[in-house]
């Protein structure tokens, strides 16, 4: 090995049955990204980074003894770079002992902000907490103080409930009922219509989203007097899919009428100004051409629509190595002050490590998935967008930049009964 060589660890979903196999794009994007910076004379000062990289399956365990094998085996790694959310949480609790930086480009959990559990975790993906200021702002636009909330019971639904409801509460907006459930939704819908629900927040996967459709279909929970908000970044036409594989014993056009109308809000990946020259010399289209060509060179079917998992979410892994190369340069540049590099850190060197989290921490570049730059938790800053489907597709409504308090808003929302459902039965008094 030549020792001008920076090292760092990759920990990449690829295969696995749970989770998120989001590595399979996310991998050929932080390569992308090596490339890059690798070629730019200005980086680094004359090293090279170089990324060493093990499939995790999205498997916590996994992950625990591929980040052993990482840093038991020579090179040494000066940083970790993860995804999955189970993965993140298990390799970054560890990491610390090691003196080590995490950068997780595919993390959703709002656990993962927590300082005093995670005190070298980066995130360049956004936590799932992201969605809630934008909700918000989005019933205080509509005039909805009365709303309910219908989750599945998984962990990163749990954490975002309790941060939505603290937003609710600041904001006076009062929760009627908050139903959840574990696999079959029956009931807490039915439950739903008991408490007349109008405005409804739901928080599941996308196989539990269809079943909560289908259940809506029966109980007319849906139409010009109520309002949906669902997740954003299931795929398009999540609601016409697998219903035979699955058992939804609703046909198309019964999910088609149910969805009509719905809201969505999603952390937008790719930066929306398509021509704004990002650090990397690129726009975030020219990035989309340089992933299909390398996802196509690895087998993909790109032009056929038969996209890897984790395609939305590669430029976070690609802005990820360049925050790490812009954090290395920066961190070498101070070292060198007092004669010391990159070369010098181990893993008990908590001063090196110190100077890396600094560097880290006070990232702001504008990178393919937008501005890149961190909370005091380590999260991703960014923008969110908002979408509603109206005559069976998305259409985008607007976008939300919480630290601004600013809603860029197009006026395109249409309602089913052509004016604002209300969020409570409205009783008309008979003059
Ligand atoms: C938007 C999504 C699909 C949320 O889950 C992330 C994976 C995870 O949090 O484990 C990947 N990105």
């Amino acid at each position: 090995r030549r020792d001008n060589d920076l090292h760092i660890g990759g920990i990449f979903p690829m295969e696995g049955e749970g989770g998120w196999q989001g590595g399979q794009a996310c991998m050929p994007a932080a390569e992308l990204a090596l490339a890059d910076v690798n070629a730019r004379s200005d980086l680094l000062s004359g090293f090279k980074l170089l990324l060493h990289s093990n499939d995790s399956k999205c498997e916590p365990g996994l992950g625990a003894s591929v980040m052993y094998n990482l840093l038991y085996n020579p090179p040494q790694k000066l940083l970790l770079l993860a995804g999955c959310s189970t993965v993140c949480t298990t390799v970054a609790e560890a990491a610390k002992m090691w003196n080590l930086m995490v950068l997780c480009y595919g993390a959703s959990s709002p656990a993962l902000s927590d300082r005093a559990r995670f005190p070298t975790l980066f995130r360049t993906h956004p936590s799932a907490t992201v969605h809630n200021p934008t909700r918000i702002k989005l019933m205080q636009k509509f005039g909805w103080s009365r709303i309910a909330i219908l989750q599945q019971a998984e962990e990163v639904f749990i954490s975002t409930v309790e941060d939505l409801e603290a937003h609710c509460k600041k904001a006076g907006i009062e929760i009627v009922t908050r139903q959840s459930f574990l696999s079959d939704p029956a009931d807490a819908v039915r439950n739903l219509r008991r408490q007349d629900a109008r405005v409804i927040v739901g928080l599941f996967y996308v196989v539990a989203a269809r079943r909560v459709l289908c259940e809506v279909y029966k109980h007319r929970l849906y139409g010009k007097s109520y309002v949906w908000f669902f997740i954003g970044w299931y795929e398009d036409n999540w609601f016409e899919t697998n219903l035979d594989r699955e058992g939804i014993d609703c046909t198309v056009e019964q999910m088609r009428e149910a969805a009509e109308g719905h809201l969505t809000t999603e952390a937008l990946m790719w930066n929306q100004n398509s021509n704004q020259t990002t650090i990397s010399g690129m726009t975030s289209e020219d990035f989309r051409s340089r992933l299909n060509e390398a996802l196509r060179e690895a087998g993909y079917d790109i032009d056929g629509e038969r996209y890897p998992e984790g395609y939305q979410e590669a430029p976070l892994a690609y802005d990820a190595v360049w925050a790490v190369a812009l954090a290395f340069n920066k961190t070498m540049e101070k070292l060198q002050k007092s004669g010391l590099s990159l070369k010098n850190f181990t893993y008990t060197n908590k001063r090196i490590a110190d100077d890396i989290y600094e560097a880290i921490n006070s990232t702001s570049f504008l990178g393919v998935s937008g501005l890149v730059a961190f909370s005091s938790q380590g999260d991703r800053i960014a923008l969110t967008q908002i979408e509603q489907l109206t005559d069976n597709h998305y259409v985008k409504l607007g976008y939300y930049d919480t630290q601004a308090d600013n809603l860029t808003w197009l006026d395109r929302e249409r309602w089913v009964g052509g004016k604002v459902p209300p969020d409570r039965t409205v009783v008309v008094n008979e003059l």
